[in-house]
């Protein structure tokens, strides 16, 4: 498979250049157009050397946002030998160019265009730039969520190119969906996917769902129904859609429209209220 993976550069807009108009935050869902990756909105990360981020998902209210999601430029030369802060949190890597290694427990990986590695809460791992151009991937990370009588999953990594695409019935191949984890296994509580429309491929009806999503667009064209509006979307553009947000897509070709999908999944939703998780606490 060829891989076309849009990473953000950074940089600055120039000054005569009006930005705006595709950006939209509204009470259901988020679209950070490619254009908002700039130089100005960057962070640096405690733990880690030579790295800017980009944070483009984050909970926000309480219980009802599960995770965040991170783009990360590691320059060459950086990395970070302690980059999780929180041991309950799992992490999933997906690279998108440059090359890097993978320290996990005793284990190396090699790390290149991509790449995914699904990270375990507690987990020992370290990443390195090993190349002389910035390394470049997402990072989505949320709080393990434990259930009773089921082990933690384990850490692994594998890629992109490796794992084939699983059609949805019907659909004569145009929407598939590359599952890097056995959708019956009870043990994850997030999923995160690549789902790829060819031309001509859809969404033929407006999924409204309690899972949460991130969907950041590695390639391609789209067009998303997200709540009430039409949103022409293409590589390099996120959306975050909150939990029930109405959703439904069409590619717009010439090129396949891929994007990597956030979703939590297999728990049981958090309730309020007295009695629960130590009378409404946000536990
Ligand atoms: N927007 C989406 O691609 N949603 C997926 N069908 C999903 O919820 O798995």
């Amino acid at each position: 498979m060829t891989s076309s993976y849009y990473a953000p550069r950074g940089g600055l807009p120039p000054q005569d250049s009006l930005m705006t108009g595709r950006a939209v935050f509204t009470e259901a869902y988020c679209v950070i157009p490619r254009g908002c990756f700039s130089d100005i909105v960057t962070s640096f990360l405690p733990g880690w050397r030579d790295t800017r981020v980009w944070i483009i998902a984050r909970p926000m209210t309480g219980f009802a946002e599960t995770f965040a999601h991170y783009v990360m430029e590691v320059a060459p030369g950086g990395g970070s030998d302690t980059p999780e802060p929180d041991a309950g949190a799992e992490g999933v890597l997906f690279v998108t160019e440059g090359a890097g290694q993978l320290t996990l427990g005793a284990q190396a990986h090699d790390l290149g265009p991509g790449s995914y590695a699904y990270l375990a809460p507690a987990s020992a791992w370290q990443v390195q730039n090993s190349g002389g151009v910035p390394l470049r991937f997402h990072w989505i990370r949320k709080l393990y969520e434990p259930a009773p009588g089921i082990a933690t999953p384990a850490s692994f990594v594998t890629r992109d190119q490796d794992v084939a695409p699983v059609a949805m019935p019907g659909t004569q191949g145009r929407w598939a969906t590359t599952r890097f984890v056995d959708p019956m296994d009870m043990a994850h509580d997030m999923h995160v996917n690549i789902v790829t429309f060819q031309p001509g491929g859809v969404i033929p009806f407006e999924e409204t769902h309690v899972m949460e999503h991130g969907l950041y667009v590695l390639q391609g064209k789209g067009v998303y129904r997200l709540n009430r509006d039409w949103v022409e979307v293409e590589a390099g553009d996120y959306m975050w859609l909150r939990a029930f947000c109405p959703q439904a897509c069409y590619a717009a070709g010439p090129d396949p429209f891929r994007y990597l999908l956030y979703k939590d999944v297999n728990r049981h939703p958090r309730l309020r209220g007295p009695g629960a998780f130590g009378a409404g606490s946000p536990g």
